[in-house]
């Protein structure tokens, strides 16, 4: 070993820390794999995300990403557990992660020619059960969409599970005049935020 090898050995724990993504999302596993970051697991929460009565964009975020990485760390001891979720809202109206042509058809009615809020509450619990909990928002503008745009949406389905009924990282690229924030949160892991939170609790990124 070169005294630079040994160095780097020195510092490196023996064995890499377990990391348990909690979540359902492609897109979140595309996206730690962007910063080079892959999870040992990856374990949905099954947790009810309605919201609550009178409950404001920002806190369902962090209520849900809290339940969310609180019901898989209770499975997964001794791991890093992560967990988001991300919420569309126009002022303070929550919109739905579209299930059907309809909701996604009201979510493009309300979300045409305006600007609106996509925030994502991030939530990281380590090994010895500190936890650590972040919220992003970035602002969303679109442009006023034609009867021929939205048909053309709906009919192409890749609105399906999506809050907010549209994917910014498709053809959705097409409504968004203006941006302003993290791209990567819109898509539901903002990742100069997960980078320092996974660091800050003792993450190896740089391994
Ligand atoms: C606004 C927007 C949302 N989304 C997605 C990100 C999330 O997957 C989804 C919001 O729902 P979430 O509840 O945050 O995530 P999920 O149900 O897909 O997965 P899990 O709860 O298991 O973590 O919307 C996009 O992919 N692109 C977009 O432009």
């Amino acid at each position: 070993m070169t005294p630079d090898e040994q160095m780097h050995a020195a510092a490196a724990p023996a064995v890499a820390p377990r990391l348990v993504l909690a979540s359902a999302s492609p897109r979140r596993r595309d996206l730690l794999a962007q910063i080079g970051v892959r999870p040992d697991a990856v374990r949905p929460a099954e947790i009810d995300e309605t919201p609550r009565r009178g409950e404001l964009p920002r806190q369902l975020a962090e209520r849900l990403c809290r339940a969310k990485a609180a019901a898989v760390a209770g499975l997964e001891p001794g791991a890093f557990v992560l967990a988001a979720d991300t919420v569309v809202a126009c002022g303070r109206r929550i919109l739905p992660k579209a299930e059907t042509v309809d909701e996604a058809a009201d979510c493009l009615a309300l979300l045409s020619g305006r600007r609106h809020r996509v925030t994502t509450g991030l939530c990281l619990v380590a090994p010895d059960g500190r936890q650590v909990c972040r919220l992003v928002t970035s602002i969303v503008t679109f442009k006023r969409l034609d009867a021929a745009e939205r048909s053309g949406y709906l009919a192409g389905g890749e609105w399906q599970g999506k809050a907010g009924g549209y994917a910014i990282q498709g053809r959705g690229a097409l409504f968004v005049a203006d941006l302003g924030g993290s791209y990567s949160n819109v898509v539901g892991l903002p990742l100069f935020e997960t980078g320092a939170l996974l660091r800050g609790l003792g993450f190896p990124l740089w391994p």
